[in-house]
């Protein structure tokens, strides 16, 4: 079935917890080329796209709608003008492909959700939109999970390792180093990142500081 996306896109300076490894030109480029990743698999997925976005922004393969509002207001003023299911789903989470995206579109329940690492939310498709209401940050998962028991959904608490991993700190930029397939693993390659493989957990580092960070 054809559902609708709605993607929260905040194309300046986004991404501040890798300001460590990004400067801000690189950590927009990076954003874009997650969101290209993200909408890729949206499309393929039979989905449409439509961006919330914090700024003027353009993309070839999706509607814009410009809200300078905080990410749950504009979440919250985009909800009650849907009419048929929808799907939130973030532009972090770059290993996403189109198969995710049918399984939680495809749930039996009145909604499916995707915790993201650390407490967050990385997507959540909803039956009846219009009855919700988005509350990120903190532990939004369990927020959401709070907000659907008010409303009476049955809900699918989704469990999958590609949307549940967001690119928030340089951690994350591992599991897309190893598993990314997409445009933002081909940008993070560019950039001289590579994987650090010493002892303990595998980290990054980026070739051209010649500095494991
Ligand atoms: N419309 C809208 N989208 C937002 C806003 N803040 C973040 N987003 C988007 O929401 C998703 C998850 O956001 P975060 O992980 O907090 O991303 P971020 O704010 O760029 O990152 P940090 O600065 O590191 O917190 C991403 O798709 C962001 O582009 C906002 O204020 N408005
Ligand atoms: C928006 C926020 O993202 P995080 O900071 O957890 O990546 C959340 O998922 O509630």
């Amino acid at each position: 079935m054809y559902f609708h996306a709605l993607i929260p896109f905040k194309p300046v300076n986004p991404k501040t917890r890798l300001s460590c490894v990004l400067d801000q030109e690189e950590r927009e480029a990076f954003a874009r080329c997650m969101l290209d990743d993200v909408i890729g698999a949206v499309l393929k997925s039979g989905c449409s796209a439509t961006l919330l976005c914090t700024d003027p922004f353009e993309h070839e393969d999706a509607l814009i709608a410009v809200r300078r509002e905080p990410l749950n207001d504009a979440i919250n003023w985009a909800l009650p003008q849907f009419h048929c299911p929808a799907l939130i789903i973030m532009a972090d989470i770059p290993l996403v492909r189109a198969g995710d995206i049918q399984r939680l579109v495809s749930t039996a329940k009145d909604m499916a959700i995707v915790p993201g690492r650390g407490g967050g939310t990385n997507a959540i498709f909803l039956k009846k939109p219009r009855c919700f209401r988005a509350d990120y940050y903190g532990a939004s998962f369990l927020d959401h999970m709070r907000i659907a028991e008010e409303c009476g959904f049955s809900v699918e608490v989704i469990d999958s390792y590609r949307m549940s991993t967001d690119m928030d700190e340089k951690e994350d930029l591992v599991e897309l180093l190893i598993h990314g397939r997409g445009k933002s693993r081909e940008f993070l390659e560019r950039l001289g990142f590579a994987l650090s493989i010493e002892k303990g957990r595998v980290g990054v580092k980026r070739r051209s500081h010649e500095e494991t960070l």
